[in-house]
């Protein structure tokens, strides 16, 4: 049953969820303790929800890896990017209670013994409780090629008989079609749908979850919310730093298999989705498989492949150790989308993602058509921006006139800025929202297997192509670490019909009229 959430302006039901919530009786296992994705975000995901009271009762978390390290390592590299910024006593106490209730087991990823060993320590911790029933949740923070064995392991060795059993999967989800369905085939045969979570931390993001909101709450936005309306979408991920250490990672799966195929297209599903029949998980997700499953294949000409060269002292891509000599992998693409539904026919989405750029930014960016012609000339487009990352904004870009005297129209915004608006609100890392879903047995924020095959099936041509699997790879336009990307990328926007703003007239967020 889904349950309501009052708050001030009205309820939301919240999403149902599909088994019970672990209030106590839990052990976390992180595989992959001593990896990049444990230190920089599961482990402070964990202590976030920890310090918030949101972990069940008497909780235990168990790193594991085949890193030799003792407990003093392992809590020094777990809790090394847990912010404490001005060294407050009680996060700090705080943090040493987490260290607590925290225990390292080292091991292989594909043999017995070693899950073995880990359910044993798993049993002595059990051995404590006071009522009967566990709850164990696995969380694979650890690269594909191992998923399968780490999975098929915990299910021989490590499986809870007497309780609940639940296991987190990492992206990506294979490298193509082909590969994704026997990675899902292979997880199938030890564990259930019902237990799996497969997460996507896009879908944890505040601004995505907000998008239904936005979307269905809203009769003013509904209304505009079509092909009629809106000329084109752009959906950007902007980072401005490069692979760093991560090149042997990164160029086995490039920038699309990185951020397009999975991060921006959960974006765009829950743009351009029809209005779920409620927010149970499977409504909501029947309604984004839906509409992915009207965009056909990226076409070659739909697409901008870029690499970062040195530039301003920073190495370029092909500098990095970690990266194959000569390499064409992508760290920059920029591809067109096309929705063949009666909605969004003719409007295209256009989903870019690099890595080195100028800033670190995520955001969606709406424009509208042009009003009609006839008594304004020259007018900006409304554009509605709704900014992901960082400092969650929602903006408005519409036309009013100029304050004064004068009769004209200048472009400026409504502004929902939230750090403005929401002044004592803590937004939750996507990690921890995602977590804490997990916990609850919400699966409506992670990915289902068949959400999965429509997006493979969207850019495995593409990826075949960028792969050299059908001819010579294609060579990606060099761009300089620290700038907006190749100069080619103005105009594949503009051939789209997107409009730059009239430009020096737009100041934001403040425009002072006698300059004009
Ligand atoms: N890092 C990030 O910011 C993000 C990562 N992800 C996803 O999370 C997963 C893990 O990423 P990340 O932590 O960066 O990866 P890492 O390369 O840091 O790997 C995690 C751990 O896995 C073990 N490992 C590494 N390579 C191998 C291998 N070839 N065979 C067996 N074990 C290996 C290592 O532990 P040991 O040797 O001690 O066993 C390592 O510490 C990936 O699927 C990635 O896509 C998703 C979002 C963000
Ligand atoms: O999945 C990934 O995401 C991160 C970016 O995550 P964000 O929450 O900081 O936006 C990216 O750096 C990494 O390459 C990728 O694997």
């Amino acid at each position: 049953m889904a349950s309501m959430t009052r708050t001030r302006s009205g309820t939301i039901p919240s999403m149902e969820t599909s088994g019970h919530g672990f209030t106590d009786n839990t052990i976390i296992v992180v595989f992959g303790a001593s990896g990049d994705l444990a230190k920089k975000k599961t482990y402070p995901a964990l202590f976030g929800l920890y310090r918030n009271g949101y972990l069940p009762k008497d909780v235990h978390i168990i790193g594991y890896a085949r890193t030799k390290m003792d407990e003093e390592e392992y809590h020094k590299r777990t809790t090394s990017y847990i912010k404490n910024p001005n060294n407050d006593p009680e996060v700090a106490a705080k943090i040493e209670e987490f260290k607590k209730l925290s225990s390292y087991v080292s091991g292989n990823y594909d043999d017995n013994p070693s899950f073995q060993n880990l359910a044993r320590h798993m049993e002595a911790i059990e051995k404590g409780y006071k009522t009967r029933g566990v709850n164990r949740l696995f969380y694979l923070a650890l690269p594909p090629s191992v998923f399968v064995p780490v999975a098929q392991h915990v299910k021989v060795c490590c499986y809870a008989t007497n309780g609940t059993n639940r296991i987190i999967v990492e992206k990506p989800f294979g490298k193509d079609l082909q590969s994704c369905r026997e990675l899902l085939s292979s997880l199938k045969q030890s564990w259930q749908e019902e237990e799996t979570y497969r997460i996507d931390h896009y879908l944890g993001k505040e601004m995505v979850k907000n998008l239904l909101v936005l979307r269905f709450a809203n009769v003013a936005m509904g209304a505009a919310w079509d092909k009629h309306s809106i000329s084109s979408v752009q959906i950007s991920f902007k980072e401005p730093f490069g692979t760093e250490g991560r090149g042997g990672y990164f160029d086995e799966f490039g920038i699309i298999r990185d951020i397009l195929q999975n991060h921006l297209l959960q974006v765009l599903s829950i743009l351009t989705m029809e209005r779920p029949v409620s927010f149970a998980s499977e409504d909501i997700r029947d309604e984004k498989v839906k509409v992915l499953r009207s965009i056909p294949p990226i076409k070659r000409e739909d697409v901008l492949l870029g690499q970062y060269v040195g530039a301003n002292g920073k190495p370029g891509y092909l500098d990095d150790d970690t990266v194959p000599k000569g390499s064409v992998c992508p760290t920059f693409a920029a591809t067109t989308l096309w929705i063949n539904n009666e909605r969004w026919e003719g409007v295209p989405f256009i989903l870019k993602a690099g890595k080195a750029l100028n800033e670190a930014k995520v955001e969606i960016r709406v424009q509208f058509k042009d009003v009609t012609s006839g008594i304004f000339k020259d007018i900006s487009r409304n554009e509605l921006v709704i900014r992901i990352q960082p400092s969650e904004a929602v903006y408005l870009k519409l036309n009013t006139k100029t304050p004064g005297y004068a009769f004209r129209a200048i472009p400026t915004e409504m502004d929902l800025t939230y750090k403005r608006r929401f002044t004592d609100t803590n937004i939750p890392e996507a990690y921890e929202a995602l977590i804490l879903d997990a916990i609850k047995g919400d699966h409506s924020n992670f990915v289902r297997d068949d959400e999965l095959d429509v997006a493979w099936k969207i850019f495995t041509p593409i990826l075949h192509w960028i792969d050299g699997r059908e001819g010579p790879r294609p060579k990606p336009s060099p761009y300089p670490y620290g700038s907006r990307g190749p100069k080619e990328l103005d105009s594949f926007i503009e051939k789209l019909g997107y409009k730059r703003g009239t430009g020096e007239d737009y100041s934001w967020p403040t425009t002072n009229v006698s300059n004009l």
